[in-house]
């Protein structure tokens, strides 16, 4: 049953899971499913139900003015990014980001896994062995409007699980043309049928988390929405968890079982006890800051804070990853651009009917309809470290918008636009999350690092030089008219490089704060097995633990990291 009310919480369960996001509603699911244990869900956030942002797959990007439904954290000034603060929102609702994010569905590639299971010395994380939770995490269905998907997607890469994933019901005038392009350029630019093989390395027909009725799929919808009636699970929401609490014994293992929650910094202050495990999956910032909060992380800075260390574990808010975004826009000599519908209101209301009548139009699809993920030729790499995990992983992306994706300049009054955004897929830049404060209310301090490895820029730039040369393909002549805005501007490559320090923005990917190790490294977080290093009865599920970001969307290789968890712990428990 879901509570709001954290009196009616018992004293006691067989699994405590903090944080109602994309990985702990997989565990939640996955752990009351055979009625052995009992499971409390506690949610920082209110229920994701009725709520039409969150809904509407093409409204995704207006659930960031929802204060209630975000932690609207900003990072501190980037120094390589002109001292910007950037907007850095994370999901605060039943689901937690999955509710909110852009719906883009990646697996990562069998490099990607490959390396994991190398850095972490466990064969468990390698594309092969994983290939069971992937196939239990997501199932592709049919658009809404039912029409043949043969050259969009290969359904035998696909499984089974809750999460559906679908190409775009709406066609819009660039899809057509950003595969001719594809065609015609050749082997950089090559056709992938489908990113989810374990090959993502090309221009790709985008796969996004959106049911065939046209609504959001997400950990809430897909995980947590048909099991709400069972007996042995407890969902509590509006309640953040402030800290865990060490166990009295005197075993040399502290035991973090003892769970303790508040619904606002003056408010009363409740306790539970796991019994078997406290799973912590509040995501890359906010379970870094749970564990500081409770003594777990770097000695120095801990006391620095008047905290009392307890268990000594420097990397704890260390090594965040994240992919670096850039927005570029280019003028079309079309009025068939979302700009149009998105200026007039009788529009916008039309295509809300049409998304609610019949599941189609504009409203139906995310902001993308096709992707890539490109590799930089080897004469880039000459003297330097090529840091993707293979040749199946792209070093780039590219996310090709029918329109002006406002998301760092606001949209222009008149004219029709597309943007290409341009993503680093293997930065080397790392930052980290820290406490600003002991009281839980107050955010931490989030530092991505953006662009301070210079490789990162260099990267961009040859992206964003990419764009520009997809877009020499003959389909586009007479169609894109101007580059524009301050990257349309740039042209040399300090230039560009320099405009990319201007724009720069987040893609909301963040990774690795709390990241996995092999067993008895001395560095990281948590064991292969997801258990905190130094500690029993405490383990984290969620995007926390990368040992490495993917090349790829983050939702999707943390529903196999769930998917995967799920099992370790019944692997303990059953
Ligand atoms: C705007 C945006 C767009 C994105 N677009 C995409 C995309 O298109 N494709 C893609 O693959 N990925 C995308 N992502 C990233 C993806 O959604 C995340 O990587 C993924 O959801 C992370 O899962 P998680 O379980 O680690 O954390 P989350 O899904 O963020 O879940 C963490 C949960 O814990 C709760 N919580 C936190 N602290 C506490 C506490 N103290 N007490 C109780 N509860 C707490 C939070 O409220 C939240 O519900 C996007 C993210 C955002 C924010």
């Amino acid at each position: 049953l879901v509570y709001t009310n954290p009196n009616l919480i018992k004293p006691e369960y067989d699994f405590v899971i903090v944080g109602a996001g994309a990985a702990g509603n997989v565990m939640a699911n996955r752990l009351t499913e055979s009625g052995k244990f009992n499971v409390l869900l506690i949610e920082a956030g209110p229920s994701n139900q009725g709520l039409l942002p969150s809904i509407v797959p093409f409204l995704a990007p207006s659930i960031q003015a929802i204060p209630y439904a975000i932690w609207n954290y900003t990072t501190i000034p980037q120094p390589a990014l002109d001292n910007r603060t950037l907007a850095y929102v994370r999901g605060k609702l039943l689901g937690g980001s999955s509710s909110i994010n852009f719906l883009t569905f990646t697996r990562g590639s069998d490099d990607d896994f490959d390396r994991w299971a190398r850095l972490t010395e466990e064969p468990e994380w390698s594309w092969k062995n994983l290939r069971q939770y992937y196939l239990k995490s997501e199932k592709l269905v049919p658009p809404a409007d039912a029409h043949d998907t043969t050259h969009q997607c290969n359904p035998s890469f696909h499984g089974n699980g809750p999460i559906e994933v679908s190409v775009p019901t709406f066609a819009t005038d660039i899809d057509g043309r950003v595969i001719s392009a594809s065609k015609e350029l050749g082997e950089e630019f090559k056709f992938n049928l489908d990113v989810q093989s374990g090959d993502m390395v090309g221009i790709s027909v985008a796969q996004s988390t959106i049911g065939s009725t046209s609504k959001r799929s997400s950990s809430a919808t897909g995980y947590l929405n048909s099991i709400f009636q069972r007996k042995n699970l407890d969902i509590l929401i509006q309640t953040q968890v402030t800290k865990l609490l060490p166990s009295n014994s005197n075993s040399k293992i502290p035991s973090f079982q003892t769970v303790q929650f508040a619904q606002n910094s003056t408010g009363k202050i409740y306790h539970t006890h796991a019994k078997k495990e406290v799973i912590l999956s509040a995501g890359a910032i906010n379970t870094p800051q749970i564990l500081m909060l409770s003594g777990i992380g770097d000695r120095a800075a801990l006391t620095k804070k008047g905290i009392k260390p307890l268990v000594d574990l420097p990397d704890v808010g260390q090594h965040l990853q994240d992919h670096p975004l850039l927005l570029n826009y280019f003028r079309v000599n079309t009025k068939n651009t979302f700009d149009t519908i998105l200026r007039d209101p009788h529009a916008t209301v039309n295509a809300l009917n049409q998304w609610n009548t019949t599941g189609e139009g504009q409203f139906a699809d995310s902001l993308t309809n096709s992707i890539g993920f490109i590799r930089l030729d080897n004469s880039f790499w000459n003297g330097k470290v090529d840091p993707s995990a293979g040749p199946k992983s792209g070093h780039f992306e590219m996310i090709f918008i029918d329109g002006f994706a406002a998301l760092e300049t606001p949209a222009p009054n008149t004219g029709n636009f597309i943007t290409v955004n341009t993503a680093v897929l293997n930065p080397l830049s790392r930052g980290s999350v820290t406490l600003a404060s002991v009281d839980p209310f107050v955010f931490p301090v989030i530092d991505p690092g953006f662009f301070t490895a210079p490789l990162d820029v260099s990267t961009m730039v040859e992206a964003v030089k990419a764009v520009r040369k997809f877009f020499t393909a003959s389909i586009w002549n007479g169609y894109v008219t101007s580059r524009f805005g301050t990257m349309g501007d740039a042209s040399t490559d300090a230039e560009i490089a320099s405009a990319a320090r201007q724009s720069v923005v987040t893609i909301w990917h963040p990774a690795s704060t709390a990241m996995m190790s092999p067993e008895h490294a001395k560095w990281g977080v948590v064991t292969p097995k997801l258990l905190v290093k130094g500690t029993s009865g405490l383990r984290i599920v969620d995007t926390s633990i990368f040992p490495i970001i993917p090349a790829a969307h983050t939702v999707g290789p943390v529903y196999i990291v769930a998917e995967r968890a799920a099992d370790f712990v019944k692997e303990k428990w059953c």
